[in-house]
């Protein structure tokens, strides 16, 4: 798959309590109609056959729309769905070993600290997950907040695309592209939200306005 350039501008990452009895299906869909660009399905508690089962009906509702799907953690249930991509952190696969399984996808590696960037730029992913940006409830092991001047260090440094993570809203998400974000990824912002389709469009809307 050939990826766009904006690919990354407003990424959904799932989470399925947060989702709720909506289910996550349902809210990806919501979603992806207020305009999100990819979708990221991160699972931490499902077992393997579960989650590519979720995979397998995520890939299938978002192929048709054009929306990528990248896999949080796991690339055996990645090449089981088909997906588009993977995200890994700094204690997940090497990327290395990702890009060797898989040629072709989108990967993304998280980057929590500057001391992490040297190795990271000679990794061979396609975007770093800035994380967290802000303080978030939603990851409790997320490494300590990079506030928007941590964003700034980051960009100063590197000439990949950047995604910010980590309690983004509609409120500062023009302030962290102002940054020097190239997109957001947000969980708690669409997956909790009681109308996902108007949150993500709202976020997107928010996205293009200085901060
Ligand atoms: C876009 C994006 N950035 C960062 C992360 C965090 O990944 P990781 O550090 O591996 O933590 P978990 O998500 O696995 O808990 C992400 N998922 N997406
Ligand atoms: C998965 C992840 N990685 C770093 S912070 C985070 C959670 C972000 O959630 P929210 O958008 O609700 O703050
Ligand atoms: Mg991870």
């Amino acid at each position: 798959m050939k990826f766009q350039a904006d690919v990354l501008r407003l990424c959904l990452v799932t989470d399925s309590t947060l989702c709720g009895e909506r289910g996550v299906l349902a809210v990806v869909e919501a979603a992806v109609q207020g305009d999100v660009s990819c979708v990221q399905l991160r699972e931490k508690a499902l077992d393997t056959r579960a989650f590519v089962e979720r995979a397998r009906a995520l890939k299938a509702l978002l192929e048709p729309r054009g929306v990528p799907l990248v896999i949080n953690d796991r690339v055996d249930v990645a090449l089981a769905c088909g997906a588009d991509g993977v995200h890994v952190g700094q204690s997940d696969m090497p990327p290395q070993d990702v890009r060797r399984l898989m040629p072709h996808a989108l990967v993304g590696l998280s980057i929590e600290t500057l001391a992490q960037l040297p190795a990271a730029e000679l990794a061979p992913v396609d975007y770093y997950g800035v994380s967290p940006v802000f303080a978030t409830g939603t990851k409790p092991d997320a490494a300590p907040a990079l506030g928007l001047d941590g964003l700034r260090a980051i960009r100063a440094r590197t000439a990949r695309a950047l995604v910010a993570i980590g309690g983004i809203h509609a409120g500062n998400a023009a302030a962290v592209m102002a940054a020097g974000a190239d997109g957001v990824a947000v969980v708690s912002a669409v997956c909790a939200a009681p109308d996902p389709a108007a949150a993500a469009r709202l976020l997107r809307d928010s996205m293009g306005r200085a901060g």
